[in-house]
C-alpha cells in the first residue's frame, strides 16, 4: 500500500483536520499545561519545539500511524544499508559520506565506503598542501586566493556553510564563489586578484554545466595570459567531477582531480569533494566536526523511535500542513546573519528531493507534495514579508532556526529575544502584547494570531551544530519521499534546464530560431535588435575600471 491516501490513518487524518477547525494555539496550551515538554525534542546541539503547531496527541499519533503504513522505520534502515524500499526505491546511502566507522557499502558492486575515503585523504592532502602554503602557485608564491567555479550542489552548500563558519576560518586565505554567468562581475573580481597566487576550482559533477565551463574558460584564458609557464594551469586549477576526462581535457592535472560519484546526486556532495572550499577555509579538522554532527544526526535519524525523531516529527508535520492544511508554502527563518544563506540551502534540498508529482508507480499523484520553501535572515524580514505572515490570507508554518550564541560575537541575546517575540506574536496575534495600537475606525487593525511555527534552537553555531542542522533537513526530504512514495534523488527539472540551456546556445542564428513557439522567436529576435542597436552606439568607458566597490 503505497499511496498514503488510500490508508486509513489518511481518512483519519482528514477528519481530525475538520475538528481542529476553529481551533486557537492558546487554547491547546491552556488544555496542556505539559505542551512545551511534550512537542518538544532534544537532540544533541539542537533543541526543537513543535509546540506552536495545531497538533494534539492523537493527531501526532496518527500522523506516526501513517509513517508505519508508509513503511518508514523499514525505509530508515534500508536507507543505511542501500537496500531497495518497499515501493522499489533503491535509495543513495548518503548518510555513508560522513559515517566514520566506514562500514562496508556496496553500490551495483562498488565498494563505495573504500571510495569515500580515499577521496577525503585525497581533498585532506589538497587542503593541508594549500593551508600550509606548501601549494605554489606559477611565480612560487603561496595562494591567497581560492575562487570555485560551480553552481547548484556544486558550490551552494559549500559557499552556504563557509559563510556561516566565517568565524573558525584558521588563515587568510580569501574564498571566493562564482556561480552565474555574469562576466562583469567575475571581471571585476578578477580585476581584484593576483594571477599568481590564485587557485580555480571548478566543481561540476557533469564538467559540463554551461555557466561553470563559460566562467572555467575564463579563468583558464585569464591564467594563461599572465604566465605563460607550461605547468601553469596544474598550479592554479583543482576538479571536482565525475568525468574526469573532461577535466583532463580541459587542462587540470589528474593529481589535481577529486571525484564526485555518478551515484551521488549534486546537492549531497558538500559533504564530499565539493566540500573543498569549506575545508580550505576552516581545515581538515573542523571539515571532519561537521562531518561529526551530520553523523550524530544520522545516528539519531536512525536510532531513535519515530516519536521522538526530530526528522520524522518535522516532516510529518510538514506534510500534515501541506496534505491537510492545503499550506503551499513554508517559511525558514533564520535569526541569524551568520545563516544568511541557509534558507537556500533547504529550499535546494527540500524543493529538488520533493518538487515532484508522478509516484514511485510511475502514476501521476493524487494529493500535494512539497510546498514552496523561501526565506531571508531575520530581523531584517520582519520589516519586509512579515506583514503578510501576520494577516497575509495562507497559511504559512514557519521554521524560526536560532543560535543562543555565536562564536567571537558570544550571546546573541537581542536576535534571541527578537524571535522569542516574532513566534509569540505569530501564534498570539496582538493578545498579550503589552504596547496598545492606536485606534482605527476599520477593522484593518485586527491581528488574531494563530499561525504555527516551529522553533530549531541551536546551543551555539559550530561546524558541528551546523551539520546536524543541514542533515536534519536532508532527512526530512527522505522521510517525506516515503510518506508521498516519490523518488528524492532525482532532479529531471533541474536537467531539462541544463539540455534547453545547451540548445539555446547551438540555436543563435535566425535559421534555427524558426523551431521555437512564438513567444521565443519574438523575444530573441527583440534581443537581437537591441544588441545590433547596442553595437551602433559609441564605445562606454570599462566599466570594470569605473566600478565602485558597493556590491563587494
Ligand atoms: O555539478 P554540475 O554537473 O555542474 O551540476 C550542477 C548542479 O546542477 C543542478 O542544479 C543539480 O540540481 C545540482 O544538484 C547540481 O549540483
Amino acid at each position: 500500500m503505497n499511496n498514503p491516501t488510500s490508508t486509513p490513518e489518511w481518512q483519519k487524518l482528514e477528519l481530525m483536520r475538520a475538528e481542529l477547525h476553529n481551533t486557537r494555539l492558546s487554547e491547546l496550551f491552556k488544555a496542556d499545561p505539559n505542551r512545551f515538554q511534550q512537542f518538544s525534542i532534544n537532540c544533541d546541539d539542537v533543541f526543537i519545539d513543535y509546540s506552536k503547531n495545531f497538533v494534539t496527541r492523537p493527531v501526532m499519533a496518527t500522523l506516526l500511524q501513517l509513517a508505519k503504513a508508509q513503511k518508514l522505520p523499514e525505509a530508515i534502515d534500508n536507507l543505511f544499508r542501500a537496500n531497495s524500499l518497499s515501493n522499489g526505491l533503491k535509495p543513495i546511502p548518503y548518510p555513508a559520506l560522513r559515517e566514520r566507522a566506514l562500514t562496508p557499502l556496496s553500490i551495483a558492486g562498488d565498494d563505495i565506503s573504500s571510495q569515500i575515503r580515499d577521496n577525503l585523504f585525497k581533498m585532506g592532502r589538497i587542503c593541508n598542501d594549500v593551508r600550509s602554503w606548501k601549494w605554489r602557485g606559477f611565480s612560487d608564491k603561496p595562494i591567497s586566493d581560492v575562487v570555485t567555479l560551480g553552481v547548484g550542489g556544486a558550490a551552494n552548500g559549500s559557499e552556504a556553510i563557509c559563510k556561516a563558519l566565517g568565524p573558525f576560518q584558521t588563515n587568510s586565505i580569501q574564498i571566493h564563489f562564482v556561480s552565474n554567468s555574469d562576466s562583469r562581475r567575475f571581471q571585476q573580481l578578477l580585476s581584484r586578484l593576483q594571477a599568481d597566487t590564485t587557485l580555480f576550482i571548478v566543481s561540476s559533477k557533469s564538467f559540463s554545466t554551461q555557466e561553470t565551463m563559460n566562467n572555467a574558460l575564463v579563468a583558464k584564458e585569464w591564467i594563461q595570459k599572465h604566465s605563460n609557464t607550461r605547468f601553469a594551469l596544474d598550479r592554479h586549477f583543482v576538479g571536482i567531477t565525475a568525468n574526469n576526462e573532461a577535466a583532463r581535457q580541459f587542462g587540470i592535472h589528474q593529481d589535481n582531480i577529486l571525484a564526485v560519484w555518478d551515484w551521488l546526486p549534486g546537492r549531497y556532495s558538500l559533504w564530499a569533494a565539493a566540500g573543498l572550499p569549506l575545508a580550505l577555509a576552516v581545515g581538515m579538522e573542523r571539515f571532519d566536526e561537521f562531518l561529526a554532527g551530520a553523523n550524530a544526526m544520522d545516528q539519531h535519524f536512525h536510532n531513535t523511535e519515530l516519536s521522538a525523531n526530530a526528522p520524522v516529527v518535522l516532516a510529518l508535520l510538514s506534510i500534515w500542513y501541506t496534505n491537510f492544511w492545503q499550506a503551499a508554502h513554508h517559511a525558514i527563518l533564520p535569526y541569524s546573519e551568520s545563516l544568511e544563506l541557509f534558507p537556500t540551502l533547504v529550499q535546494h534540498c527540500l524543493m529538488e528531493a520533493n518538487g515532484k508529482s508522478i509516484d514511485m508507480s510511475g502514476n501521476p499523484v493524487n494529493y500535494q507534495t512539497a510546498p514552496v520553501i523561501w526565506g531571508t535572515a531575520g530581523s531584517s524580514s520582519q520589516h519586509t514579508y512579515f506583514q503578510l505572515l501576520h494577516q497575509g490570507t495562507h497559511i504559512i508554518p514557519s521554521d524560526f532556526i536560532v543560535v543562543a550564541s555565536e562564536p567571537l560575537a558570544g550571546s546573541n541575546r537581542h536576535a534571541f529575544m527578537q524571535f522569542l517575540a516574532q513566534a509569540e506574536a505569530l501564534m498570539l496575534g496582538d493578545q498579550n502584547c503589552k504596547l496598545t495600537q492606536p485606534s482605527s475606525d476599520t477593522n484593518d487593525q485586527a491581528l488574531p494570531g494563530n499561525k504555527p511555527s516551529t522553533s530549531i534552537v541551536m546551543k551555539t553555531l559550530s561546524p558541528r551544530s551546523l551539520g546536524q542542522l543541514l542533515a536534519l533537513y536532508e532527512h526530512i526530504a527522505f522521510v517525506r519521499s516515503v510518506i508521498w512514495n516519490i523518488n528524492p534523488f532525482t532532479h529531471w527539472g533541474t536537467e531539462l534546464t541544463k539540455r534547453y540551456n545547451e540548445s539555446f546556445e547551438l540555436d543563435q542564428t535566425a535559421d534555427t530560431i524558426n523551431i521555437h513557439d512564438v513567444s521565443t522567436q519574438g523575444l530573441f529576435k527583440l534581443f537581437r535588435q537591441w544588441e545590433a542597436d547596442k553595437k551602433q552606439e559609441p564605445e562606454a568607458a570599462d566599466p570594470v575600471q569605473e566600478e565602485t566597490s558597493y556590491y563587494y
